[in-house]
């Protein structure tokens, strides 16, 4: 599990750290980690040369300190070309940092005051640097450039070679620490060794831009609960229901799918297929004459018409605008009903595609467990309806966390938001971390994917699983199989829930050794 909190979490923890440690203590073992980070990546790269971006903080002194490290440990051996430091900040840089990176031999660059030349001289060095160290701001940094630097900043990363490598100190600069904010200008970085914890910007949709993300251990104790999460194989493989010697059909869950109808026969295939791949005790089946066709001819393991289920899947391939329409088929019709009735019971329920048109709040059984299984257009469109106001996708998915957690509140669900990242946000009365899943390979991005992972996760919730927890799993699985059906390349839906019974196996196994 790699956990992050939030920055005054972090702020917290350091403070107390710090009132049982000698002055400077944190920040040397962090510069110290960093040098080591720093040390590996040039040891195969002859005559390395390696430049740091400054910032005026903390972060800027973690990195002036390891850069100083670094100068020390190649005045024997000498195998670096040269280290240098550019400080960007017209508010100068960390004082001891700054003394100690002179006195070890770290070369200066200071742009405070704008002088042309030296910018000019400071984008000739990171042009030929083979490694960058990005120390301009970490957790006390706003979203983008502030003014006073963008211009330095946007001059020194255009000159910047694409082939060095980009070593974030603690985030990269320009980057929301809280992640929320996606679009900022500023760095993306290969690497981003951070210190104590992981914050929510290594987690969060900010992710991508962080690289590879290296965690430096400085002693810090968190009083707090993490604000966001990402599950492990280990942590998925603990979650996952494994049968054992007492167990029947009916013990391992039972899931009920309402989806599809005349026109979307689709969806009800991949969503079965998926629910029986994963391992469902069994799955019932409830449709019109052409999708149950379809689900008898492809799934045999399924059973069809009404009966005892555990949990509900209801929605993939549902069209709810039927309800509303005289000349529509009476089977589609009354599948909308069948939907409304699993609904209104007190199961557990993946409420997915379709289905979120039916809901306008809460489910009507104080207590229900739910899972909603939007992308950004579904829950901006549930959203709207319930709060009687107008969301647009965009707004979703400038912050997709904060309007998964409105609705999350508003229906008393967890609310897992579809996308290259996925977000599993449980209402807030939960204090439960965000789950966050980015590691699914974007060809996931098909038609009918969303309909293998709701099969999934409906088998989950059947096996017991509450929804919180059947949504991280079911999210990190389904990514997985996305890279198992075939990795590197075009995947279709119904592969991936072909390869869900290879994935999980895999991850069993792996957790077993
Ligand atoms: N406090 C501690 O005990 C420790 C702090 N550490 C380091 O210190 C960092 C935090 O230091 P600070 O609180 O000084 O903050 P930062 O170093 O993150 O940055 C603050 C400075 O950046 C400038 N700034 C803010 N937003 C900007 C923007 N958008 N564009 C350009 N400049 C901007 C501000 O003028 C401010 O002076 C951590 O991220 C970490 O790297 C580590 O050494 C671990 C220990
Ligand atoms: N760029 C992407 N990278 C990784 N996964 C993605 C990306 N875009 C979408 N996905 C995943 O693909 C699935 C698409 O689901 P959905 O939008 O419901 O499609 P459909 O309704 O056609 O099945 C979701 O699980 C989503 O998280
Ligand atoms: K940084």
């Amino acid at each position: 599990m790699i956990a992050a909190w939030g920055v005054e979490d972090v702020r917290a923890a350091e403070k107390a750290a710090m009132a049982d440690l000698p002055d400077g203590e944190l920040m040397a073992r962090a510069a110290k980690g960093l040098a080591k980070v720093l040390e590996a990546r040039i040891s195969d790269v002859p005559e390395a040369r390696v430049v740091g971006l400054v910032g005026s903080g903390g972060n800027g002194g973690d990195t002036l300190f390891a850069l100083a490290r670094l100068a020390r440990a190649d005045e024997r051996r000498e195998l670096l070309a040269g280290i240098a430091a550019v400080l960007v900040s017209d508010r100068g840089a960390h004082e001891a940092g700054l003394a100690t990176a002179r006195e070890a031999g770290v070369d200066v660059v200071d742009l405070s005051g704008g002088a042309d030349d030296a910018l000019d001289a400071a984008c000739d060095l990171v042009a030929e640097a083979d490694v960058l160290v990005d120390g301009i701001t970490g957790i006390g940094g706003s979203p983008g450039w502030s003014d006073s630097v963008a211009g330095r900043c946007r001059a020194l990363f255009d000159a910047t070679d694409d082939e060095a490598y980009v070593v974030a100190v603690d985030l990269p600069s320009g980057a929301d620490p809280a992640g929320l904010v996606l679009d900022s200008e500023g760095v993306w970085a290969d690497e981003t060794v951070t210190f104590g914890v992981a914050k929510p910007v290594h987690l969060l949709g900010t992710a991508p831009r962080c690289g590879l993300l290296t965690l430096v251990d400085i002693g810090l104790e968190m009083a707090t609960a993490p604000v966001a999460e990402t599950l492990d194989h280990d942590d998925v493989a603990a979650l996952w229901p494994v049968p054992g010697p007492d167990d029947d059909k009916y013990s391992r869950g039972v899931l009920g799918v309402v989806a599809g109808g005349e026109s979307y026969t689709g969806a009800p295939v991949l969503a079965v297929t998926a629910a029986v791949a994963a391992g469902a005790g069994m799955v019932r089946y409830l449709g019109p004459p052409t999708p149950t066709g379809l689900v008898r001819a492809t799934v045999p393991e399924a059973v069809h018409g009404t009966g005892r289920v555990q949990a509900w899947t209801v929605g993939p391939g549902l069209d709810a605008s039927v309800a509303e329409d005289d000349d529509a088929d009476e089977g589609d019709v009354r599948q909308v009903t069948t939907a409304r009735e699993a609904l209104d019971s007190g199961l557990p329920c993946v409420v997915d595609a379709g289905a979120l048109d039916l809901l306008d709040g809460q489910r009507p059984r104080a207590g229900a467990r739910t899972l909603l299984t939007p992308h950004a257009g579904e829950l901006a469109r549930l959203l709207s309806r319930v709060e009687d106001a107008e969301i647009t996708r965009e707004d979703v998915t400038a912050d997709p966390v904060g309007h998964a957690r409105r609705a999350a509140n508003a229906l008393h669900a967890t609310v897992l938001l579809k996308g290259s990242t996925t977000y599993v946000v449980p209402p807030e009365v939960s204090g439960l971390p965000v789950r966050v899943s980015s590691d699914a390979p974007a060809w996931l991005a098909t038609a009918g994917s969303g309909d293998v992972l709701a099969g999934l996760a409906g088998m989950l919730l059947a096996a017991g699983l509450d929804p919180y927890d059947a949504g991280g799993v079911a999210a990190t699985v389904h990514g997985l199989a996305g890279h198992e059906a075939n990795s590197g390349g075009p995947v279709r839906a119904l592969d991936v829930a072909h390869a869900l019974p290879r994935t999980i196996t895999a991850l069993l196994r792996h957790a077993a050794s």
